[in-house]
């Protein structure tokens, strides 16, 4: 469905990704793992429109996106939740839902509610007072009630209780199965990463080093790769 090819980007002078080739299949959830400033942020950030690649491509279902503003994306079906998820502190949980769409669906926002019954008990409460584990779910509620086909999601376990990452873990199958919604995410957390997902890829200094099914990885193999 979404395909990444030969993508290199940089910053100013500084070659952050470089000839980058990765794709999420269609209904598959996808892990990008790899240590801290690697360029996995800067990787969705180009998927999602963000940053302009030097070079490369970048298709969704065949159509080749990779001159695409963000908004047309999006409106292509790619869904992004940030890393920090980037909530809007003031303004209630429902409004944090219905931010910035050009028409309410009741119906979606009911159905997207229902993977998150803990948020039907919040949607007065301001952005700012939920729990990290609660702005999580809120970040990906928001991402789903536009209805992607394919979801990004940076580092969604991020300052979250372990016991909250289940939960999370749990609405991220759960969006996938019943929603067939292709997943790609960034995760530092092998455990979660491995756990959720069907295909891995390992970044190191802006390129993929591994890549695979997740039921056969081997796990020495990844680890080498995540040692500091
Ligand atoms: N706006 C920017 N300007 C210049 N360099 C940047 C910018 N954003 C990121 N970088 C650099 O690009 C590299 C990759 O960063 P990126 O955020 O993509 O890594 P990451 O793997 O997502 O790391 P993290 O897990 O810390 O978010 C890092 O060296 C970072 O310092």
């Amino acid at each position: 469905m979404l395909k990444a090819e030969q993508l290199s980007v940089s910053y100013g002078e500084s070659v952050v990704l470089n000839d980058v080739n990765l794709q999420v299949p269609s209904g598959a959830i996808v892990s990008l793992i790899g240590r801290n400033g690697v360029g996995k942020t800067t990787l969705l950030k180009a998927i999602m429109g963000l940053l302009r690649p030097k070079k490369g491509k970048i298709t969704l279902g065949g159509a080749d996106i990779t001159t695409y503003p963000p908004d047309r994306r999006a409106r292509c079906g790619i869904g992004y939740v940030p890393q920090g998820r980037e909530i809007f502190p003031y303004l209630t949980v429902y409004e944090n839902l219905c931010v910035g769409l050009s028409e309410r669906d009741d119906l979606v926002l009911e159905e997207v509610l229902d993977l998150f019954p803990m948020l039907k008990s919040l949607l007065t409460r301001m952005g700012g007072n939920l729990s990290g584990g609660q702005q999580q779910q809120l970040a990906i509620a928001r991402a789903l009630v536009r209805r992607p086909r394919i979801l990004l999601l940076d580092e969604p376990t991020e300052g979250i209780q372990p016991s909250v990452v289940t939960d999370i873990k749990r609405v991220i199958k759960t969006i996938n199965k019943k929603k067939n919604v292709s997943i790609l995410l960034v995760e530092q957390y092998l455990d979660f990463a491995l756990g959720v997902a069907d295909y891995f890829y390992v970044m190191e200094n802006g390129r993929i080093v591994l890549q695979g099914v997740t039921r056969d990885v081997e796990l020495e193999k990844l680890k080498e790769h995540l040692a500091v």
